[in-house]
């Protein structure tokens, strides 16, 4: 079976380019070059993979992404982006976008989104012992791959894990986009006595309303019009192990109340068939919604909220994890000149220095991403700032906080944004155990300039 893509994009040209090199891949792709286009092929056939440009002549990718999810939200969606639009590419992978490619795009690039794209659609079985799946989650969780971290926010989230990795607990894991919250769940049931038992993760954002049931719970032949066959259920599949619910937010109202209800009669009944299955599996949810909000706005069942979260994890954002920070960027680097056969050695110091002052919107993903197009830029065996997005140093529009304390060499600040500037203060700080010294360095700032900063920030050592 070939895998449908569809591709939108306004330029022409690099729309057959795609359809050429996809079409020899293997794939059956359909092009449109407009919003309009796109959503009259999707209401005819739903696509597994879905290539978007940002920008359409009628519309955005924006909101093409919120009509592709509401009419087909098993398709994924990969937006292709220039690079000043990649907050944009981040705030659509919030609302369920599977990634973003920067363009120019590059064919490997794009042929291994498509593919983790494709393994994330199939909700795969990750079994803890077969590394050689491929899967990315399997080859992070090798001792070699999972970076633990040692910043203080990484050694609170590792306490939590190791403590509540072996208890039965349900586990509720909140945080943005991309902090690595699959990760962490996936950890966790390494972690648990369920180890060698499956271990399931549903992208609950990516089931149609309509099929949940039989998802969750499986069916019986010719119970509806499509069951050919009988079908495990998630719930099934995953008896004795782990059931990782991704997206949990995303749930409708109806399908939540059928979750409470096996989760806590341990029973689940495939649709049509009148006999029940016991089963006894861990539940670990994730959001990155705000599920309290969720649930006071009545949109999501406080009894199901309580079951999931019998102990809450919240992902730290990587701008909170200081020392961290260069540590993952260097895993990352690792990880993609395995995956494009490229030998870059190190970054630059100032690429250092700017990913240290980097706010990170879209946390370790987006720093996976940017990290892997700057491998496959780089020229020599060092990544240089030449090759990171401009966005990532470029001098913001709202200089307040630089124009309001004495700064010497102002040139100097301009990786600073008012929006992130305390928090690279600290970040700094953090990384050089707190000697102001080295952080001024760090920083690229004078000693003076960083104690004014710090007496504007209340920061105390
Ligand atoms: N501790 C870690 N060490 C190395 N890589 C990690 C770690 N945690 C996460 N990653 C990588 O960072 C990326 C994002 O992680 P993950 O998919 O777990 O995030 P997420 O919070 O579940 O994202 P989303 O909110 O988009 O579902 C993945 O490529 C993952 O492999």
């Amino acid at each position: 079976m070939s895998y449908k893509v569809l591709v939108i994009d306004d330029d022409v040209p690099f729309c057959e380019m795609l359809k050429t090199f996809l079409t020899k891949k293997g794939y059956n792709v359909t092009n449109v070059f407009k919003a309009s286009e796109a959503q009259q092929s999707i209401n005819k056939e739903c696509f597994d993979i879905v290539l978007t440009d940002v920008r359409l002549p009628d519309s955005d990718g924006i909101e093409l992404l919120k009509y592709i999810k509401k009419q087909c939200p098993s398709a994924q969606v990969i937006l292709m982006t220039g690079y000043t639009e990649i907050k944009t590419a981040v705030n659509a992978m919030k609302l369920g976008a599977f990634d973003y490619v920067a363009k120019p795009i590059n064919p490997d690039e794009i042929l291994m989104t498509i593919k983790q794209a494709l393994e994330k659609k199939s909700s795969v079985v990750i079994e803890p012992s077969t590394e050689k799946r491929g899967s990315k989650k399997a080859s992070l969780n090798d001792n070699n791959g999972y970076v633990k971290g040692n910043s203080k926010a990484s050694k609170q989230l590792n306490e939590y894990i190791d403590l509540v990795a072996p208890t039965n607990m349900s586990v509720l894991i909140i945080g943005d986009s991309g902090t690595g919250k699959e990760n962490i769940a996936h950890s966790i049931h390494l972690k648990s006595k369920r180890k060698d038992r499956p271990y399931i993760a549903v992208d609950c954002g990516a089931i149609p309303k309509d099929l949940a049931s039989s998802e969750f719970f499986g069916h019986v032949k010719g119970s509806f019009t499509g069951a050919v066959t009988d079908k495990v259920g998630h719930f099934e599949a995953a008896n004795g192990g782990t059931i990782f619910l991704d997206e949990v937010g995303n749930l409708s109202y109806e399908v939540q109340v059928q979750l409470l209800r096996a989760l806590q009669e341990r029973k689940v009944k495939p649709v049509g068939s009148s006999n029940e299955i016991e089963v006894n599996i861990r539940v670990i949810a994730a959001t990155n919604e705000d599920l309290p909000k969720a649930v006071r706005e009545g949109e999501f069942r406080e009894d199901l909220y309580h079951r999931l979260n019998e102990f809450g994890i919240v992902a730290p954002r990587l701008a909170d994890r200081g020392e961290d920070i260069l540590m993952f960027a260097k895993y990352f680097l690792k990880v993609s000149n395995e995956e494009l056969e490229k030998e870059i050695e190190f970054f630059s110091d100032e690429v250092e220095r700017i990913f240290l002052m980097y706010d990170w919107p879209g946390n370790l993903r987006e720093m996976k991403n940017i990290i892997k197009r700057s491998v496959l830029l780089a020229k020599g065996n060092v990544i240089q700032k030449d090759v990171l997005p401009s966005e990532m140093f470029a001098p913001k529009a709202d200089k307040a906080t630089t124009t309001s304390v004495s700064i010497k060499d102002e040139e100097d600040l301009k990786l600073f944004s008012s929006r992130n500037e305390e928090q690279a203060i600290r970040t700094a700080l953090e990384k050089v155990k707190f000697n102001k010294t080295k952080a001024a360095q760090v920083l690229g700032i004078d000693r003076k300039t960083l104690y004014n900063k710090m007496k504007l920030y209340n920061i105390e050592l």
